[in-house]
Order: C-alpha cells, then sequence, then structure tokens
C-alpha cells in the first residue's frame, strides 16, 4: 500500500481558523463524561487525544461532530457557534470523522462508500441529476474521478470496484478516510484509526495523516497506540475522567507528571 501526496488533491482549507470546544460539559446518566473541557484543533496540524479507558475521548470526537448534544459549553468552527447544528451541518461546516469500528456500507463498491462522503456535492446538483442534464452527467462524473483519486491517495485504488465488504478491516479504514476527505473537510477526527492495522499499514496511515496535514487539514487523532501518537503529532491534549490534564508538544506532553501517573505509567 501506499500513501499517495493527498495535498494536490484535496483542497485546502480557505479560512485558517480552529475548531474549538469550550468549557463542554456531557453526562450521561451519573456519568460525568467530560467536565468543562476546553481544546481546539488548528487547521494543517495533527493533533493527539490522549487518556485512559473511559476517560471521554470519543465522546469528545462525538460532541465535536454533532453525534451528542452539549450539556453545557459551546463548539465552534472559527467565528461560527456549532453546538446546536446536526452533524450533517457540521460536516457542511468541514469537520469529518471515522468511527473506532469502521461504518462502510457493505453491499456497495469501495468507490460508492467514498462518494456517500461526497453528498454535499452531489445533493447540490440534484435537479439537474433527475434530469440527467449534461452538466449533472460532467459532475457525476467529475466526483467519481475526485473520490478515485483520494482512494488512490490512501492506497486504495486497486479496490475502487470491489464491494466493501470484501476488503479487510484495515481497507476499510483506509477507506473511511477516504470518505472524509471526500466531503472536502477542514478537519478530520479519527478514532483509534491505528487499531487492528498491521505495523506496515501503521506506516502507511501515518503517511496518508502527514499528507492531509500538509493539505492544511486539521487532524485529531484519537488514539492509544502512543508511540504512533508522539511520533507524529504536533500537539496532544491528555485527558482523565473528561477533565482536561494538559496540552503541549508530544515531549512536554510524555513528561508530564500527571499523564504519567494517569496514563503512561510509572
Ligand atoms: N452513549 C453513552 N451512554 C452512556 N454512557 C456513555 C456513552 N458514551 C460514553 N459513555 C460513558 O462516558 C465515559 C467516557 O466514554 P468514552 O467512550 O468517551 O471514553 P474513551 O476515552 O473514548 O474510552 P476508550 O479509550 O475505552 O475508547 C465512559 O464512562 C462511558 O461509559
Amino acid at each position: 500500500m501506499s500513501a499517495l501526496p493527498i495535498a494536490t488533491r484535496v483542497r485546502a482549507p480557505a479560512v485558517t481558523e480552529y475548531l474549538h470546544a469550550e468549557g463542554v460539559s456531557k453526562q450521561f446518566g451519573a456519568v460525568k463524561a467530560l467536565s468543562e473541557l476546553s481544546l481546539e484543533l488548528r487547521p494543517g496540524e495533527i493533533h493527539g487525544l490522549i487518556g485512559p479507558n473511559g476517560s471521554g475521548k470519543t465522546t469528545v470526537l462525538n460532541v465535536l461532530t454533532g453525534y451528542y448534544p452539549i450539556d453545557a459549553g459551546r463548539i465552534r468552527v472559527g467565528g461560527t457557534d456549532v453546538s446546536a447544528l446536526s452533524v450533517q451541518r457540521r460536516v457542511q461546516a468541514g469537520v469529518a470523522r471515522t468511527f473506532q469500528k469502521p461504518r462502510i456500507l457493505p453491499t456497495l463498491s469501495v468507490l460508492d462508500n467514498v462518494l456517500l462522503g461526497a453528498w454535499r456535492d452531489a445533493a447540490a446538483a440534484m435537479l439537474p441529476t433527475m434530469f440527467a442534464t449534461p452538466s449533472a452527467r460532467r459532475r457525476e462524473s467529475s466526483l467519481s474521478i475526485r473520490a478515485r483519486e483520494l482512494l488512490a491517495g490512501v492506497g486504495m485504488a486497486h479496490a475502487a470496484d470491489e464491494r466493501a465488504d470484501a476488503l479487510e478491516h484495515g481497507e476499510q479504514r483506509f477507506v473511511e478516510i477516504a470518505r472524509a476527505l471526500a466531503s472536502r473537510p477542514r478537519f478530520v477526527l479519527l478514532d483509534e484509526p491505528a487499531g487492528g492495522l498491521s505495523n506496515n499499514e501503521i506506516e502507511s496511515l501515518g503517511e496518508v495523516l502527514q499528507a492531509m496535514k500538509a493539505a492544511g487539514i486539521g487532524v485529531m487523532l484519537v488514539e492509544h497506540h502512543t508511540d504512533f501518537v508522539f511520533r507524529l503529532c504536533d500537539r496532544v491534549t491528555a485527558i482523565d475522567f473528561g477533565r482536561f490534564i494538559t496540552c503541549g508538544t508530544p515531549q512536554a506532553v510524555r513528561c508530564h507528571p500527571e499523564v504519567i501517573r494517569v496514563y503512561l505509567g510509572a
């Protein structure tokens, strides 16, 4: 598998603004999953989010992407408060994600799975498409070309026309990343993308994330594979029990006494 330069394939964000969580709290019954948590994801950075099991990492992704409503605080994309926006509207605002367990539609082709990520562009041309106008056909083919390029960018071009359920687990992870990129995101949030990957696939994943960064995309990386996180990330935020511990360079976070105590071990 080779990670091709997505930088030449994905439009860089026009506006360099941050994705912010400000004082966000989220409770499930008696469980305080997030307590007044603040963090920011910048365009063109790879930002690790680490913490022990159950510390709230996936919940952070779920509140940033609109899967869970927040109880308090605010989520902003640049100057826009997106706290009350649906998942789809957050995608329109430039926030895309992948899941801990890849959510691939098994009976569709790999290409069609990626095209699902481009629904925003496809929907814009719905009427012309219904009447099969030449402009709709051109748009459809340009979406397909771009989806194939994204698949090439994540090393999956060879599988474009296969059924998605023919893919191995690791391959599905790469297709999910291509699908996230198809929405032309400013930010991509990845939930344990290295989980279940071989060493070679992890290397390829690192190249894909670097290419995303080079394209100006802000990448949030939730990952237990700490060597991978510290090697790749520009900044790392550590949390525990839904509370912020620290944020800084990998070197600083790795040596932080509280991070060592609760997560990395003495
Ligand atoms: N939908 C939910 N309903 C009830 N409790 C939830 C829900 N989602 C998360 N929680 C609880 O919130 C806390 C944080 O969970 P979360 O999955 O965000 O942690 P995590 O850091 O991602 O864990 P892991 O590293 O094991 O994936 C946990 O106590 C979890 O049981």
